[in-house]
């Protein structure tokens, strides 16, 4: 596991670095961060403002100082190790979390958990370790606390959800699956990622998967974006070609060196490292000729330096790869130049030499050591290699005449001896060259980045994706949407438009029958936004996207074993989630809230949470889009009526007995649920459908209606009228009078 746990101080002032005496009354801040299997979760407690800073888990960048630039960024600080031993499982962490002195929570610890869950997300095991970590710290280091009794906690006054530098946070997971797969090894499935994912190096597949993190960057969305334009004019498709070409022969430069160890070595090794660095020097002469308006194309075109177009000539001019591969050992091309001698021939190309090297030194050893290897590291160079006997202890046992020792790993005991000197002299310069190739690792990541947006590049000509327009503003057009995965697997996919100014139609309510397609809708809008967010094309005709702050959303929950709730308790806590947490810039997507619980009490829950976002003034309104199957929300007029609110529904027409869905959406709401028709359609008895239709019709208020004569509904009409017409909250009405004189006496009247 990398783990990763630091103490961060306040080092604003020169005194607090230097040790001084004032660095008690800085404010401190403790960090702590937890990163394993390519995720990484983080927390940290800022004692000027009593806040816990928290981060959910999110895909680890390829280095963790990401974090740190992210933190450091903000304010300058200084990192120091956190106890390791302070880091607990899963169970213990929660259980601090749910103990911890917080004076904000519930008393007890099932409402404690249900408060918690609506703030934080418990899906994220490193975040909640990373947090049980922290509270250990603090209770033990009593931050900010100067009294001794134990009774009395460092003040935790709030909680606040945590975002690295202009990212922007997918709350809950159901976004993800199709989005990120993290665990390597793992199948991919069909995913966005594996839509996307067309690189031709590995190292490109994996950056694509931190690309896979939206941003708000814009500098870096548009750097995106030109660079996919570009490879998507079918002009450039030959130098799209040349280059994914050579991005196949890219390899990890400083993993093949590490494999250099001579006696090791292999020749393929040799083979991808000449390959590597080739292909480099090529693409960079390939996007020397390209644009360098394109920011991607100026920085390769000036970061491939020219060492390495020394470094391939080298190896070419050494090593010989004909024989190599025919021999199936290193060799050295013959004559080549004068410099390398038999010796050294013989030194580079054989393994076998290196064993007579060892075998000799062997000789001269102490005869308790009965075995030895000489092996090269790089940066070190050529080491003599023996197992450390049981009687060398401490560190003089190590000491040997003639030799001088280096360090002791695995239990091996390395030494350099006047052999292996004479090894580093005579293979220095080759090795001294290639090494300075680890100093470029500019190479792999501009490789990577090309390879990512070429891959993005085509995927987005392939499917006719739209590159597009990204704004500050609080707007989101999209022309034509379609959803990326479901448009690939359907034979007819029904393209439809979503618009969302900054104050009208912001909050869409979507009825529609059952399988109309009102969750795809929900998704393709989702789905559309994170991928403009990432950079890469959408699937529409056209796009106009203001960059949003987050995307939450509430579908398809499951009950979750890892936090203990129900489903119903999980779809409160993403409600509660996004009405807590999002903002004027953020989209929400809502689909079947409240469906978990008694009808009239999920009914209800839904109308008042649509209905905050309804009073909200008009720039605090996020952009919303629910799907919902209790039409009765909008047949009862349980929402206000606002220019904010926009209904929408999926359209359906009925052939006969039949159900057709035709999948376009249009402004309405929906009028019947046709739920006998897809239940006939799902396959169930026709009389058991029939049956419920006679049960419903029954039950429905409708059926009273028709029996009751009209002159029966007007006297209604005009009661409830009567009614309504006195203010009760006027002392000088007189009710008894009100009932006698004016309602009784035209009882038998009907108006
Ligand atoms: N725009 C579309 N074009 C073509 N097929 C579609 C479209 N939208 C949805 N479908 C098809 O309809 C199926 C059901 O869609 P969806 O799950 O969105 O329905 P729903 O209205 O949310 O249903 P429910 O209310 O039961 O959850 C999808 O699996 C897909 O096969």
């Amino acid at each position: 596991m990398a783990l990763q746990n630091a103490v961060r101080r306040e080092v604003t002032n020169q005194a607090s670095l230097n040790g001084d005496e004032e660095e008690e009354e800085s404010p401190e801040v403790i960090l702590s961060v937890l990163a394993q299997h390519g995720q990484v979760g983080l927390c940290f407690y800022d004692s000027k403002d009593y806040t816990l800073h928290y981060m959910a888990d999110t895909p680890d960048s390829t280095d963790l100082n990401l974090l740190e630039r992210g933190i450091m960024a903000r304010k300058r600080r200084l990192f120091r190790p956190l106890k390791a031993s302070y880091v607990a499982g899963l169970e213990v962490s929660k259980q601090r979390l749910l103990s911890a002195h917080l004076p904000f929570l519930p008393a007890s610890i099932t409402d404690r958990l249900s408060y918690l869950t609506s703030y934080m997300s418990f899906d994220s095991p490193l975040m909640l370790r990373s947090l049980g970590a922290l509270l250990k710290c603090l209770d033990r280091r009593r931050v900010g606390v100067e009294l001794e009794d134990s009774s009395v906690g460092v003040p935790i006054l709030q909680f606040h959800t945590y975002t690295l530098t202009q990212s922007i946070y997918i709350f809950k997971s159901e976004l993800h699956p199709s989005v990120y797969k993290m665990q390597s090894g793992e199948k991919e499935g069909f995913s966005l990622y594996e839509i996307l994912n067309r690189c031709k190096c590995k190292f490109g597949s994996r950056l694509l998967r931190w690309f896979l993190r939206p941003t708000r960057d814009m500098e870096v969305l548009h750097r995106r974006q030109e660079a996919i334009r570009f490879f998507a004019s079918p002009r450039n498709s030959d130098v799209a070609g040349t280059l994914q070409s050579l991005l196949r022969n890219i390899r990890n430069i400083p993993t093949l060196l590490r494999r250099m160890s001579l006696s090791h070595t292999k020749v393929t090794d040799w083979q991808s490292l000449y390959k590597t660095v080739y292909s480099a020097v090529c693409i960079r002469d390939t996007v020397r000729v390209l644009p360098q308006s394109v920011g991607l194309f100026r920085e390769i075109s000036e970061g491939f330096s020219d060492d390495l177009q020394h470094v391939a000539s080298l190896i070419s001019k050494v090593v010989d790869f004909e024989s190599s591969s025919t021999e199936n050992r290193f060799t050295i091309k013959p004559n080549v130049d004068p410099a390398i001698d038999e010796k050294k021939k013989k030194m580079m190309g054989l393994s076998d030499f290196l064993t007579d090297v060892a075998r000799r030194e062997l000789e001269h050893l102490d005869s308790r050591i009965t075995s030895c290897c000489v092996i090269y590291i790089p940066l070190i160079g050529f080491l003599l290699s023996v197992p450390r006997l049981p009687s060398m202890v401490e560190k003089e046992d190590f000491e040997i005449a003639g030799l001088d020792f280096m360090f002791l790993s695995e239990e091996r005991l390395h030494y350099r001896s006047q052999r292996t000197k004479e090894l580093d002299d005579l293979l220095g310069d080759l090795h001294c060259d290639i090494r300075g190739m680890s100093e470029e690792a500019s190479v792999l990541d501009l490789s990577a980045e090309l390879d990512c947006l070429m891959a993005m590049s085509s995927a987005s000509q392939e499917y006719g994706y739209t590159s597009p327009k990204l704004a500050a503003h609080r707007r989101i057009l999209l022309t034509q949407a379609r959803h990326p995965l479901l448009e690939l697997c359907s034979p007819l996919f029904v393209a439809n438009s979503f618009q969302s100014s900054e104050t009208n139609g912001r909050v869409k309510v979507i009825t529609g029958p059952n399988s109309s397609g009102k969750s795809i809708y929900l998704k393709q809008v989702g789905l559309a936004v994170f991928m403009a967010l990432i950079g890469s094309d959408v699937p529409a005709k056209e796009a106009e996207i203001g960059l949003v702050d987050g995307i939450f959303t509430r579908m398809q929950s499951r009950e979750s074993v890892s936090v203990g709730l129900s489903t119903f308790m999980i779809d409160l806590n993403q409600m509660a989630h996004a009405i807590n947490s999002s903002t004027g810039n953020s989209l929400i997507l809502i689909d079947e809230f409240g469906k978990g619980t008694n009808t009239v009490d999920g009914l209800s829950l839904l109308a008042a949470s649509i209905s905050h976002w309804l009073n909200e003034v008009p720039g605090k309104v996020p952009h919303v889009l629910l799907a919902t199957n209790f039409h009765s929300l909008l047949q009862l007029g349980l929402l206000p009526s606002t220019s904010l609110l926009s209904l929408l529904t999926l359209e359906t027409a009925v052939d006969g007995d039949e159900l057709v869905f035709l999948y376009q959406l249009k402004e309405g709401m929906c009028q019947s649920s046709y739920a006998a028709n897809i239940a006939l359609l799902a396959g169930l008895p026709t009389s058991l459908v029939q049956r419920g239709v006679e049960a419903r019709t029954l039950k429905a208020p409708k059926h009273v209606g028709i029996c009751v004569p009209l002159q029966y509904l007007h006297r209604c009409h005009w009661l409830v009228d009567k009614f309504l017409s006195v203010d009760l909250n006027d002392k000088d009405v007189d009710l008894q009078k009100f009932l006698k004189e004016e309602l009784l006496p035209s009882a038998g009247d009907p108006q």
